[in-house]
């Protein structure tokens, strides 16, 4: 099976090398140069790690290398047999994006989204092969977490859910099934309290060291909420909760003040070098 993966920012590098990992040859496309360099040198600079740490041999390090090429061109779509589609997190664009695909790919390709909260149905009715397009949501950082979630849009067959599904366990993850709902599972859940989170840091009831202190300590979490922010990028937890606001209309979703005024200024966590802290 030969691979694109959409977009090399953080989720998509990091499920490009996944993917590699487990021996498949992936292509990561991006729009400019400068982010698929960007996107392969954060590959490359995860498996020197691993190098370093005696966890990888240098030999494997230039086969997991060697089956990744970066590119622009679009039109390499046209003899893969599935997409992973990991850019950001606008439907418009999505769709767009998806239209494109459908155009460019053979006809048995698979079409999936990486999207954090968006609707499949929606995405996959951009295309005339709605039955092959699924969401497939990895978790940050990608080659760590273990968890997929795997969506069905209204039309997806069960053919291609189950061809994502064993893939998925093919990547040594773990696939569990969501129906299709707004920020499905686990976003539903750990966005709104990332955004409480924000809440008590704007209305300063604690400051950020403090509340990530109290929820590692007090919650057990391996990171805090603003941290982890921070690390899934602001702007993402942001059109979370702008999806989930929208799509229920119940104000437990608004989204907070403070997160729109630091993705306002560009602040949008590590990838930028600022958020909740400063890197
Ligand atoms: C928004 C969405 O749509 C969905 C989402 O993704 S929600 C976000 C879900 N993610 C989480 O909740 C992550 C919570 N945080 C954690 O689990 C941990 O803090 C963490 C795994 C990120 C880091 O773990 P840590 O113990 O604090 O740090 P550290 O010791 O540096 O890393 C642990 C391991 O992960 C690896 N790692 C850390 N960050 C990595 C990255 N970005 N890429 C690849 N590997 C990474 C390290 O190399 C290390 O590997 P070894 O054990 O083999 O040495
Ligand atoms: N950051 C996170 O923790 C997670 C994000 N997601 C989802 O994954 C998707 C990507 O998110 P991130 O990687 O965080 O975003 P990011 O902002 O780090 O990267 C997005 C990349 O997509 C590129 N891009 C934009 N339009 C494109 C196009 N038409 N074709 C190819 N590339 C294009 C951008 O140049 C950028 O490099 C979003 O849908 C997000 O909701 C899912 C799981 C976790």
């Amino acid at each position: 099976m030969k691979i694109m993966v959409l977009g090399a920012g953080t989720m998509g590098a990091g499920i490009a090398q996944v993917v590699a990992q487990a021996g498949y040859e992936v292509i990561l496309r991006d729009i400019e140069d400068r982010f698929v360099d960007k996107g392969l040198k954060t590959i490359g600079k995860n498996l020197a790690r691993s190098v370093e740490k005696g966890q990888l041999t240098q030999e494997k390090f230039d086969e997991i290398m060697g089956r990744i090429a970066g590119t622009t061109d679009l039109q390499m779509a046209e003899d893969v047999d599935l997409v992973i589609e990991a850019i950001i997190e606008k439907m418009e664009l999505k769709k767009e994006i998806f239209k494109a695909l459908d155009q460019i790919c053979k006809p048995e390709c698979i079409l999936a989204s990486n999207t954090s909260a968006l609707s499949i149905s929606e995405i996959a009715a951009a295309t005339k092969r709605p039955e092959k397009v699924m969401g497939m949501h990895f978790f940050n950082p990608a080659p760590v977490m273990k968890l997929v979630e795997l969506i069905k849009g209204a039309s997806t067959s069960d053919e291609t859910f189950n061809t994502i599904k064993e893939l998925t366990v093919k990547l040594g993850k773990t696939p569990v099934a969501v129906e299709e709902a707004p920020g499905f599972c686990v976003n539903r859940i750990l966005v709104p309290m990332i955004n409480e989170a924000a809440y008590i840091l704007m209305e300063g009831v604690a400051s950020a060291e403090d509340i990530d202190t109290a929820m590692k300590l007090g919650a057990n979490h391996p990171i805090g909420p603003l941290a982890l922010a921070d690390l899934i990028g602001i702007d993402v937890c942001l059109f979370v909760m702008e999806t989930l606001y929208a799509e229920f209309g119940d104000s437990k979703y608004r989204p907070c003040p403070l997160m729109r005024k630091l993705v306002r200024a560009g602040h949008l966590g590590r990838k930028t070098g600022k958020g909740f802290y400063t890197y």
